[in-house]
Protein backbone atom coordinates (compact mmCIF):
# COMPACT_ATOMS: atom_id res chain seq x y z
CA UNK A 1 0.00 0.00 0.00
CA UNK A 2 1.20 3.34 -0.77
CA UNK A 3 2.61 5.41 2.11
CA UNK A 4 -0.24 7.29 4.07
CA UNK A 5 -0.50 10.94 3.23
CA UNK A 6 -1.83 11.93 6.60
CA UNK A 7 -1.64 10.06 9.97
CA UNK A 8 -3.17 10.72 13.01
CA UNK A 9 -1.61 8.97 16.11
CA UNK A 10 -3.29 8.50 19.12
CA UNK A 11 -4.77 12.21 18.99
CA UNK A 12 -6.15 13.11 22.42
CA UNK A 13 -8.32 16.61 23.38
CA UNK A 14 -10.27 17.43 26.32
CA UNK A 15 -11.92 20.55 27.32
CA UNK A 16 -12.41 20.51 30.69
CA UNK A 17 -13.63 17.13 32.01
CA UNK A 18 -14.95 16.61 28.50
CA UNK A 19 -12.66 13.98 26.50
CA UNK A 20 -13.80 15.16 23.08
CA UNK A 21 -10.48 12.99 20.96
CA UNK A 22 -10.10 10.01 22.72
CA UNK A 23 -6.89 8.56 21.42
CA UNK A 24 -7.95 8.47 17.59
CA UNK A 25 -5.53 6.91 15.41
CA UNK A 26 -6.24 6.65 11.52
CA UNK A 27 -4.76 7.20 8.28
CA UNK A 28 -5.39 8.54 4.76
CA UNK A 29 -3.53 7.45 1.81
CA UNK A 30 -2.88 9.57 -1.24
CA UNK A 31 -6.13 9.46 -3.47
CA UNK A 32 -8.02 8.33 -0.96
CA UNK A 33 -11.38 9.62 0.41
CA UNK A 34 -11.65 8.99 3.65
CA UNK A 35 -14.87 10.11 5.66
CA UNK A 36 -15.48 10.67 9.14
CA UNK A 37 -19.13 10.05 10.40
CA UNK A 38 -20.66 9.63 14.07
CA UNK A 39 -23.28 11.44 16.08
CA UNK A 40 -23.68 14.87 17.14
CA UNK A 41 -21.03 16.14 19.71
CA UNK A 42 -19.03 12.88 18.49
CA UNK A 43 -16.25 15.57 18.06
CA UNK A 44 -15.66 15.31 14.43
CA UNK A 45 -14.87 19.30 14.09
CA UNK A 46 -12.82 19.53 17.36
CA UNK A 47 -10.77 16.81 15.26
CA UNK A 48 -10.39 18.17 12.02
CA UNK A 49 -9.74 22.06 13.63
CA UNK A 50 -6.76 19.42 15.54
CA UNK A 51 -5.73 18.48 11.92
CA UNK A 52 -5.96 21.83 10.66
CA UNK A 53 -3.91 23.59 13.43
CA UNK A 54 -6.39 25.24 14.75
CA UNK A 55 -6.30 23.51 17.85
CA UNK A 56 -3.66 22.14 20.03
CA UNK A 57 -3.81 17.99 20.68
CA UNK A 58 -2.82 17.18 24.39
CA UNK A 59 -1.57 14.28 23.67
CA UNK A 60 -0.55 12.47 19.92
CA UNK A 61 0.91 13.10 16.63
CA UNK A 62 0.19 14.52 13.25
CA UNK A 63 2.12 13.44 10.05
CA UNK A 64 1.39 14.53 6.98
CA UNK A 65 3.82 13.66 4.01
CA UNK A 66 6.17 11.52 6.52
CA UNK A 67 6.67 15.00 8.56
CA UNK A 68 5.47 15.95 11.78
CA UNK A 69 3.62 18.33 11.51
CA UNK A 70 2.09 18.78 15.12
CA UNK A 71 4.12 22.06 16.15
CA UNK A 72 3.16 23.86 13.00
CA UNK A 73 0.25 26.30 13.25
CA UNK A 74 -2.94 26.12 10.87
CA UNK A 75 -0.91 29.06 7.99
CA UNK A 76 2.41 26.35 8.30
CA UNK A 77 0.46 23.39 7.50
CA UNK A 78 -1.85 25.17 4.66
CA UNK A 79 1.76 25.61 3.24
CA UNK A 80 3.00 22.74 3.20
CA UNK A 81 0.08 21.49 1.61
CA UNK A 82 -2.54 20.49 4.14
CA UNK A 83 -5.73 22.42 2.72
CA UNK A 84 -9.34 22.89 4.55
CA UNK A 85 -12.46 23.94 3.39
CA UNK A 86 -14.50 25.90 6.82
CA UNK A 87 -18.19 24.95 7.74
CA UNK A 88 -19.21 28.54 7.85
CA UNK A 89 -18.31 29.97 4.49
CA UNK A 90 -15.47 31.61 5.01
CA UNK A 91 -14.99 33.85 1.45
CA UNK A 92 -15.30 37.67 0.74
CA UNK A 93 -19.01 38.23 -0.60
CA UNK A 94 -18.00 41.78 -2.72
CA UNK A 95 -14.59 40.11 -4.14
CA UNK A 96 -15.51 37.78 -7.55
CA UNK A 97 -15.26 34.16 -7.59
CA UNK A 98 -12.09 34.49 -9.47
CA UNK A 99 -10.67 37.56 -6.85
CA UNK A 100 -11.11 34.92 -4.00
CA UNK A 101 -9.67 32.02 -5.50
CA UNK A 102 -6.95 34.31 -6.39
CA UNK A 103 -6.42 35.78 -2.97
CA UNK A 104 -5.71 31.93 -1.82
CA UNK A 105 -2.92 31.92 -4.82
CA UNK A 106 -1.13 34.95 -3.41
CA UNK A 107 -1.52 33.67 0.03
CA UNK A 108 0.56 30.38 -1.51
CA UNK A 109 3.20 32.44 -3.17
CA UNK A 110 6.40 31.65 -1.24
CA UNK A 111 7.99 34.39 -2.50
CA UNK A 112 7.22 38.79 -2.77
CA UNK A 113 4.88 38.89 -6.09
CA UNK A 114 5.66 42.90 -5.66
CA UNK A 115 9.08 41.46 -8.04
CA UNK A 116 6.84 41.04 -11.21
CA UNK A 117 5.31 43.38 -13.42
CA UNK A 118 1.11 44.29 -12.21
CA UNK A 119 0.15 42.91 -15.61
CA UNK A 120 2.29 39.55 -14.68
CA UNK A 121 0.98 39.28 -11.24
CA UNK A 122 -2.72 39.08 -12.43
CA UNK A 123 -1.38 36.22 -14.59
CA UNK A 124 0.40 34.79 -11.83
CA UNK A 125 -2.91 34.73 -9.67
CA UNK A 126 -5.29 34.45 -12.59
CA UNK A 127 -4.33 31.20 -14.44
CA UNK A 128 -4.00 28.92 -11.65
CA UNK A 129 -7.30 30.68 -9.84
CA UNK A 130 -9.16 29.82 -13.56
CA UNK A 131 -7.97 26.56 -13.18
CA UNK A 132 -9.27 25.87 -9.56
CA UNK A 133 -12.52 27.37 -11.27
CA UNK A 134 -12.54 25.10 -13.57
CA UNK A 135 -11.97 21.95 -11.60
CA UNK A 136 -15.20 22.64 -9.39
CA UNK A 137 -17.36 23.81 -12.39
CA UNK A 138 -17.25 27.44 -11.43
CA UNK A 139 -15.91 29.04 -14.85
CA UNK A 140 -18.90 30.98 -16.10
CA UNK A 141 -19.59 32.45 -12.77
CA UNK A 142 -15.79 34.13 -12.02
CA UNK A 143 -17.06 37.71 -12.47
CA UNK A 144 -19.88 37.10 -10.21
CA UNK A 145 -19.37 38.38 -6.21
CA UNK A 146 -19.10 35.60 -4.40
CA UNK A 147 -22.07 36.94 -2.20
CA UNK A 148 -24.52 36.90 -5.22
CA UNK A 149 -23.85 32.81 -5.68
CA UNK A 150 -26.01 30.52 -4.72
CA UNK A 151 -25.48 27.95 -1.51
CA UNK A 152 -24.06 25.23 -3.35
CA UNK A 153 -21.64 27.16 -5.72
CA UNK A 154 -20.10 29.23 -2.58
CA UNK A 155 -19.32 25.62 -1.31
CA UNK A 156 -17.58 25.04 -4.52
CA UNK A 157 -15.88 28.19 -4.04
CA UNK A 158 -14.68 26.92 -0.60
CA UNK A 159 -13.52 24.05 -2.51
CA UNK A 160 -12.17 26.13 -5.66
CA UNK A 161 -9.76 28.12 -2.83
CA UNK A 162 -8.65 24.83 -1.14
CA UNK A 163 -7.12 23.55 -4.62
CA UNK A 164 -5.85 27.11 -4.98
CA UNK A 165 -3.18 25.87 -2.65
CA UNK A 166 -2.09 22.94 -4.87
CA UNK A 167 -2.81 21.01 -1.74
CA UNK A 168 -1.96 17.03 -0.90
CA UNK A 169 -4.65 16.46 1.22
CA UNK A 170 -8.01 18.65 1.61
CA UNK A 171 -9.85 18.87 4.83
CA UNK A 172 -13.94 18.87 3.70
CA UNK A 173 -16.23 20.09 6.77
CA UNK A 174 -19.87 19.12 5.86
CA UNK A 175 -19.51 20.26 1.95
CA UNK A 176 -23.34 18.70 1.88
CA UNK A 177 -24.22 21.28 5.18
CA UNK A 178 -27.75 23.23 3.15
CA UNK A 179 -26.83 22.29 0.34
CA UNK A 180 -30.59 21.73 -1.69
CA UNK A 181 -30.88 17.99 -3.62
CA UNK A 182 -30.22 19.91 -7.31
CA UNK A 183 -27.04 21.17 -5.78
CA UNK A 184 -26.29 18.67 -3.54
CA UNK A 185 -25.69 16.21 -6.41
CA UNK A 186 -23.50 18.39 -8.59
CA UNK A 187 -21.14 18.37 -5.02
CA UNK A 188 -21.24 14.53 -5.05
CA UNK A 189 -20.20 14.46 -8.54
CA UNK A 190 -17.62 17.69 -7.97
CA UNK A 191 -16.16 15.17 -4.43
CA UNK A 192 -15.95 12.04 -7.10
CA UNK A 193 -14.39 14.20 -9.91
CA UNK A 194 -11.23 14.46 -6.80
CA UNK A 195 -11.07 11.35 -5.87
CA UNK A 196 -7.65 9.79 -6.83
CA UNK A 197 -5.71 13.12 -7.46
CA UNK A 198 -5.98 14.28 -3.46
CA UNK A 199 -6.14 12.68 -0.02
CA UNK A 200 -9.58 13.95 1.50
CA UNK A 201 -11.03 13.54 4.98
CA UNK A 202 -14.70 14.36 4.41
CA UNK A 203 -16.83 14.95 7.39
CA UNK A 204 -20.41 14.74 6.72
CA UNK A 205 -23.70 13.91 7.90
CA UNK A 206 -25.17 12.89 4.84
CA UNK A 207 -24.77 8.96 4.90
CA UNK A 208 -26.09 8.78 1.06
CA UNK A 209 -23.30 10.86 -0.13
CA UNK A 210 -20.91 9.67 2.67
CA UNK A 211 -21.48 5.85 1.68
CA UNK A 212 -21.60 6.46 -2.54
CA UNK A 213 -18.51 8.81 -2.03
CA UNK A 214 -15.84 6.90 0.44
CA UNK A 215 -12.97 5.00 0.18
CA UNK A 216 -12.94 4.40 4.02
CA UNK A 217 -15.34 5.55 6.46
CA UNK A 218 -14.12 6.05 10.11
CA UNK A 219 -16.91 6.05 13.02
CA UNK A 220 -16.59 8.40 15.90
CA UNK A 221 -18.49 8.34 19.02
CA UNK A 222 -17.85 9.93 22.39
CA UNK A 223 -14.23 11.03 21.04
CA UNK A 224 -13.37 7.31 20.19
CA UNK A 225 -13.23 5.33 16.65
CA UNK A 226 -15.65 2.61 17.09
CA UNK A 227 -14.90 1.26 13.96
CA UNK A 228 -12.87 2.04 10.39
CA UNK A 229 -12.84 0.38 6.89
CA UNK A 230 -14.59 -0.18 3.99
CA UNK A 231 -18.14 1.56 3.52
CA UNK A 232 -20.00 -1.85 3.50
CA UNK A 233 -18.02 -3.63 6.32
CA UNK A 234 -18.84 -0.34 8.45
CA UNK A 235 -22.34 -0.05 7.30
CA UNK A 236 -22.45 -3.60 8.57
CA UNK A 237 -21.08 -3.48 12.24
CA UNK A 238 -23.31 -3.63 14.72
CA UNK A 239 -21.60 -1.39 17.02
CA UNK A 240 -22.16 1.26 14.50
CA UNK A 241 -25.53 0.25 13.73
CA UNK A 242 -26.47 0.73 17.54
CA UNK A 243 -24.74 3.61 18.08
CA UNK A 244 -25.00 5.86 14.58
CA UNK A 245 -27.40 4.35 12.03
CA UNK A 246 -29.23 3.15 13.88
CA UNK A 247 -30.90 6.20 14.30
CA UNK A 248 -31.39 6.73 10.45
CA UNK A 249 -33.29 3.69 10.22
N1 LIG B 1 -14.26 25.14 22.58
C1 LIG B 1 -14.98 24.22 23.24
N2 LIG B 1 -15.09 24.27 24.59
C2 LIG B 1 -15.80 23.34 25.25
N3 LIG B 1 -16.44 22.31 24.67
C3 LIG B 1 -16.37 22.21 23.34
C4 LIG B 1 -15.65 23.16 22.56
N4 LIG B 1 -15.76 22.79 21.24
C5 LIG B 1 -16.53 21.68 21.22
N5 LIG B 1 -16.90 21.33 22.48
C6 LIG B 1 -17.68 20.15 22.84
O1 LIG B 1 -17.01 19.02 22.32
C7 LIG B 1 -17.92 18.04 21.86
C8 LIG B 1 -17.63 17.68 20.43
O2 LIG B 1 -17.96 18.77 19.58
P1 LIG B 1 -17.71 18.76 18.01
O3 LIG B 1 -18.27 20.03 17.48
O4 LIG B 1 -16.30 18.44 17.73
O5 LIG B 1 -18.62 17.53 17.57
P2 LIG B 1 -19.12 17.14 16.11
O6 LIG B 1 -19.01 15.66 16.02
O7 LIG B 1 -18.41 17.94 15.09
O8 LIG B 1 -20.65 17.57 16.17
P3 LIG B 1 -21.65 18.03 14.98
O9 LIG B 1 -21.87 16.80 14.16
O10 LIG B 1 -22.87 18.45 15.73
O11 LIG B 1 -20.98 19.14 14.23
C9 LIG B 1 -19.32 18.61 22.11
O12 LIG B 1 -19.79 18.09 23.32
C10 LIG B 1 -19.07 20.09 22.20
O13 LIG B 1 -20.03 20.72 23.01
Amino acid sequence: MAEPVLVLEALSKSFGALKVTDGVSLAVAPGELHALIGPNGAGKTTLVHQISGMLTPDDGTIRFRGEDVTPFNAEKRARHGLARTFQITSTIASLSALENVALGVQAKASHPLSFFRNAAIDERLNRPARAALDAVGLSERAHVPAGSLSHGEKRALEIAMALALEPAAILLDEPLAGVGKEEGERMIALLKSLKGRYAMLLVEHDMEAVFALADTVTVLVYGRVIASGDPVTVRADPAVREAYLGEEG
